[in-house]
């Protein structure tokens, strides 16, 4: 059997037509990798300019992280489907504010129409992780896209942050076990993916938690403050109206181990640590992994890059070709 297809591309099954003489079957891309380099390039010059790292990271593991390991069938399963851009998922309470994130990367997609919307997704959040200077994330793609709303997933798969717990957990740990265990994950992935609230903030007119705004919101450092943090319409001058949030870090555009050492000391009550963050330096199984990401940012950085790659591939049905690096 002879195949063509062009440079840059893995094959899949047979479609349109071939040029050779001979070939019985012709391929063409199931994962354009020229289209994910450009993407990537793309999305680093745009997440750098705009500093809507964190709207964009959370955006990533809001749509995995809903995959539930004892589901055998894709997409019913859930994970890194792309099914969070459809109603009903979007509208689903634990996204209120993603469909901004939505907003920013719709016209990637249209740029780069061969990259998967799951790819997409999980591309940009790994991106945005490193601009802010976080660790590489060593990222495979070739996604399937879940591919309509009918394949969405029920609501009630996030963790929620506090009490009353949803399913019934009378504490955070316990909560925190049983949403990230029914996705596979451990104490130790628990508490280094937590560390993704080095970034961003919470605001109350989206999650119910944080306040109007505070003295690292409104004044914060360097750009903080001006950034559009998933409003990208908005000028950074003059200063964005409406609620700013409330941040777990100082610099919450910079990703560094400052979530750790910032939850520990509880010094600032303009700095959030919501009954789930706290729970991190509390129970006996999660405090090692904290104060020890706490004490070394080097760890965390690389624990965190493992972390994140399960992450991004959870409950993910590969298109024939993939997974591949780029
Ligand atoms: C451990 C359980 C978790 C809970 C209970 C939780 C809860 C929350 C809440 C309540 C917000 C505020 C949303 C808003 O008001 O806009 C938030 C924001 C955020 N979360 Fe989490 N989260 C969890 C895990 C994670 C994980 C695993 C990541 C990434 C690896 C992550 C990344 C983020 C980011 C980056 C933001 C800031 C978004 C922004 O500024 O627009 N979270 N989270």
């Amino acid at each position: 059997m002879q195949t063509c297809f062009p440079k840059g591309t893995t094959k899949r099954a047979f479609v349109g037509s071939c040029r050779r003489r001979t070939p019985t079957v012709c391929v063409r891309a199931a994962v354009n990798v020229e289209q994910l380099k450009a993407l990537r390039q793309e999305l680093f010059s745009y997440i750098n300019s705009r500093g809507c790292n964190p709207i964009i990271v959370r955006l990533g593991w809001h749509d995995s992280g809903t995959y539930d390991k004892n589901i055998a069938e894709w997409p019913a399963r859930g994970g890194a489907t792309g099914s969070i851009r459809f109603k009903p998922e979007i509208d689903h309470a634990a996204n209120k504010g993603l469909a901004i994130a939505l907003g920013i990367l719709g016209p990637m997609k249209k740029k780069f129409p061969e990259v998967s919307y799951a790819d997409l997704f999980q591309m940009a959040s790994a991106v945005a992780v490193e601009a802010a200077g976080g660790p590489k994330i060593p990222m495979r793609y070739g996604r399937k896209d879940a591919t309509s709303p009918e394949q969405c997933v029920p609501d009630g798969r996030l963790p929620g942050a506090a009490h009353p717990f949803a399913d019934g957990s009378t504490s955070p740990a316990e909560h925190l076990r049983r949403v990230f265990g029914r996705m596979g994950l451990t104490d130790q992935e628990i508490v280094v993916l937590s560390g993704g609230h080095t970034l961003g903030r919470a605001r109350p007119e989206r999650s119910g938690f944080g306040a109007d705004k505070t003295k690292y919101t409104d004044v914060g450092p360097g750009t903080s403050s001006a950034s559009p943090s998933g409003s990208p319409d908005r000028p950074v001058t003059p200063k964005p109206v409406g609620q700013l949030g409330t941040s777990w870090t100082a610099n919450w555009l910079e990703f560094d181990n400052s979530y750790f050492t910032e939850v520990k000391a509880k010094r600032d009550a303009d700095l959030l640590v919501l009954p789930t963050d706290a729970c991190l330096f509390e129970d006996d199984g999660f405090r090692p992994y904290a104060e020890k990401y706490a004490a070394d940012q080097e760890a965390f950085f690389a624990d965190y890059a493992l972390a994140q790659q399960k992450l991004s591939e959870l409950g993910v049905e590969w298109d024939e070709g993939a997974p591949v690096t780029i």
